[in-house]
């Protein structure tokens, strides 16, 4: 359904067909990162109660049965279905009470019945469980109208976690499910990875902070509250937010520095190739290993990843949307790999567009796109930004992700499948 109608000529220099060939994919970008990134190797042993949002450094397996024994799914009486002879009703003399965290210590032996209370244990002898409102209890005798089931409203030892079974596997994200599950195995603690330090460094003279004073060429900053709030999360913690140093030598011993204590350094701006930037020269003063610098992708072009002994930097454009773009697909996805979380970033899925798309063909556009519908055909359906804007953010807060316009693409039908990676928190 795509219309893929490849361009002889380019718009401008910026994505002039022989420049962008120096440049890598944003696959060639990804593959990059999986290659180099290894999880941290530093556990935590945490209560289990304190491991919401921590990846799970050793697996968690079952420590007994669950449940550890038989017991009763509803508040009624346990009864032995075989010695329950001929058509009924039957009368049983109730000849002992169990609630629940008591043990069932009186066996049932032929046609009686032992009161019992939802989750205590089924008595030996007892293979069903009658639920009250199906039972007339008259003084210490009931009487059942129907013949139940074996194993009626019983909850068989086993039939949630066999013992020793492998519950949660290495790597998994601890939430809400998986606690429980842990706290059903009987796990009291779980080994989880350590967090990943981050270091934050903004630059730019012209940035002020939000809501404070500013001179007429000044800005206020929108990247550090924004990539801190993209980096909230439980598996991460951010151990230095630093205003950049407008200046090679000084900005190279705020990196330098700041790698002694992170595990991973972002910057913002500086990256692109005025004088004025100093990013990348400060990164190659420190002798570290540059992975890739610029991906053809719009926005977000200079993006660029290294390594610095045996930290990593990765460095994100100033413009804001490309930075929270580029963090969105590479920094979450370094991100994972250095904390060793198996579930995939954000899967990418197909979605059908609900206008036609005009575009300048050149780099794999990243365009804000907001979920709006599902067709007849139950496919979702996704509204679009008109353009990309890489200093522009007002229309983030609608938007639930990014569309992937292919390189070559100048133009796309409505209902044309194009790949959506929803905005999720890393
Ligand atoms: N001659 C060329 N110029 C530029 C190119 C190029 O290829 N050749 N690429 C353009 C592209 S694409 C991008 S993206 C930007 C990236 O530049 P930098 O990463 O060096 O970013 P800066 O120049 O420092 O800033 C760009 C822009 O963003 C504003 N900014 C910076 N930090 C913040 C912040 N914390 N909060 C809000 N706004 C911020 C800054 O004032 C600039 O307007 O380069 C193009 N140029
Ligand atoms: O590549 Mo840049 O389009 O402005 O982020």
């Amino acid at each position: 359904m795509d219309i893929h109608r490849p361009k002889e000529g380019s718009g401008c220099d910026c994505d002039a067909q022989d420049m962008l060939k120096a440049i890598i994919s944003i696959d060639e970008a990804l593959a990059r990162i999986a290659a180099h990134v290894t999880p941290i190797d530093e556990a935590n042993t945490v209560p289990l109660s304190k491991g919401l949002g921590r990846i799970l450094a050793q697996p968690v397996r079952a420590q007994g049965r669950a449940p550890s024994f038989d017991n009763a799914a509803m508040d009624g009486y346990a009864v032995a279905t075989t010695s329950l002879t001929g058509d009924g009703p039957w009368m049983l003399k109730v000849i002992a009470r169990v609630p629940a965290g008591h043990e069932a210590t009186q066996k049932l032996s032929g046609p009686c019945a032992v009161r019992i209370f939802t989750g205590a244990p089924v008595p030996d002898g007892a293979d069903a469980v009658v639920m009250q409102e199906d039972v007339t209890r008259v003084g210490d005798t009931v009487q059942l109208h129907r013949r139940p089931a074996a194993g009626q409203n019983i909850r068989r030892a086993g039939s949630d976690m066999e013992k020793g079974a492998t519950i949660l596997d290495k790597g998994h994200r601890l939430g809400p499910g998986e606690i429980a599950a842990g706290a059903a195995a009987g796990a009291g603690t779980v080994h989880v990875q350590r967090r990943l330090r981050v270091a934050l460094i903004v630059t730019g003279d012209e940035v002020r902070e939000a809501g404070g004073e500013r001179a007429a060429a000044q800005i206020w900053d929108v990247n550090t509250p924004m990539l801190a709030a993209a980096m909230d999360s439980k598996a991460l913690e951010i151990v230095a937010t630093v205003q950049g140093a407008d200046n090679c030598a000084r900005l190279a011993s705020q990196m330098k520095e700041l790698a002694e204590q992170a595990d991973l350094i972002v910057t913002t701006g500086g990256i692109s190739v005025g004088e004025e930037d100093h990013v990348i020269p400060a990164f190659a003063g420190l002798d570290g290993e540059m992975i890739f610098s610029r991906v053809a992708i719009k926005p977000g072009k200079p993006v660029s990843f290294g390594r610095i002994g045996t930290i990593f930097w990765l460095g994100l454009p100033g413009n804001p949307l490309s930075a929270y773009v580029t963090w969105n697909v590479f920094g979450r996805a370094l991100v994972k790999g250095l904390i060793g979380e198996t579930a995939p970033v954000s899967a990418r899925r197909h979605v059908i567009t609900n206008a036609p798309i005009h575009r300048k063909p050149g780099r794999v556009e990243l365009r804000l796109a907001t979920l709006c519908g599902i067709d007849a055909d139950g496919r979702e359906i996704v509204d679009f930004e008109a353009a990309t804007l890489s200093g522009c953010v007002s229309r983030l807060p609608i938007a639930h992700g990014l569309i992937y316009l292919p390189a070559e693409v100048e133009y796309l039908p409505t209902g044309a499948l194009v790949q959506f990676q929803p905005f999720c928190p890393v």
